[in-house]
């Protein structure tokens, strides 16, 4: 197996959908089918928030979760966990700026896809140099589903990230929803990550046709 190409990387992060059981009233792996029959193109299992799962029950829920993503052909990605997504054979892993040594996470997890969230021009060129195939960037707009997340950064700031040199894949995050998705495309991200915009829709499958309209 080699590293994914960045083309290749880029066509993935189009409507990247991201999902524990604590974001869900439904259950997940029913709504994680519906968000793919709506074009998803890409998974990320996120096992966090009041009452997230654990231990054999998390990695029940990350094996059924990734049996409909290989179903489908979506890649399945694991948040922060690195032990779990060598032990459910993962696609790939998303790791923050406090989710450890981002060049040993290289290391463990060999050719897999490794995302790192990065909030600035240094950390971009640091996870960079330490391996990541694509930066996850946000929060672009105020997201409630994300107690800690960072100051909003606005939609805008990827296209700064791009003058300033950044030109690999670029997923935006945070509070993204179908009425302010077309801000992401000007922005020049290469893809959007939602949770709430599909977990919370009355359907997910028409909540993800209508985020991948937008690229269209
Ligand atoms: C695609 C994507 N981008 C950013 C994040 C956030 O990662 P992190 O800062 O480590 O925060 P948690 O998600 O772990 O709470 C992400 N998960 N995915
Ligand atoms: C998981 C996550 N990371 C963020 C970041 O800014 O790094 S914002 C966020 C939550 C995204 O959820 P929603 O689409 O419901 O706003
Ligand atoms: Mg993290």
């Amino acid at each position: 197996m080699a590293r994914i190409s960045s083309d290749k990387m880029r066509d993935y992060l189009k409507v990247y959908f991201i999902a524990g059981s604590p974001n869900s009233t439904n259950p997940l792996p029913q709504v994680l089918q519906q968000a793919i029959e709506g074009g998803v193109t890409l998974f990320q299992f996120r096992e966090k928030g009041k009452d997230h799962l654990q231990g054999k029950d998390k990695e029940a829920l990350g094996k059924g979760l990734k049996k409909i993503c290989k179903d489908n052909n979506i890649p399945f990605i694991v948040n922060d966990d690195v032990d779990l997504a060598i032990t459910l054979d993962a696609d790939g892993v998303h790791v923050g700026q406090d989710d450890g040594n981002v060049a040993a996470i290289r290391e463990r997890i060999g050719d897999r896809i490794l995302g790192v969230s990065a909030h600035n021009y240094e950390e971009a060129v640091q996870a960079l140099a330490d391996g990541a195939d694509y930066l996850g960037v946000g929060p672009v707009f105020p997201t409630d589903t994300k107690a800690d997340a960072e100051d909003v950064c606005g939609p805008d700031f990827i296209a700064e990230l791009r003058e300033q040199g950044i030109h690999v894949p670029i997923v935006a995050i945070g509070g993204i929803t179908e009425s302010n998705a077309d801000q992401v495309v000007s922005g020049k991200a290469d893809g959007m990550s939602v949770i709430s915009a599909i977990t919370k829709a009355e359907d997910p499958t028409v909540a993800a046709k209508n985020l991948l309209r937008v690229w269209k």
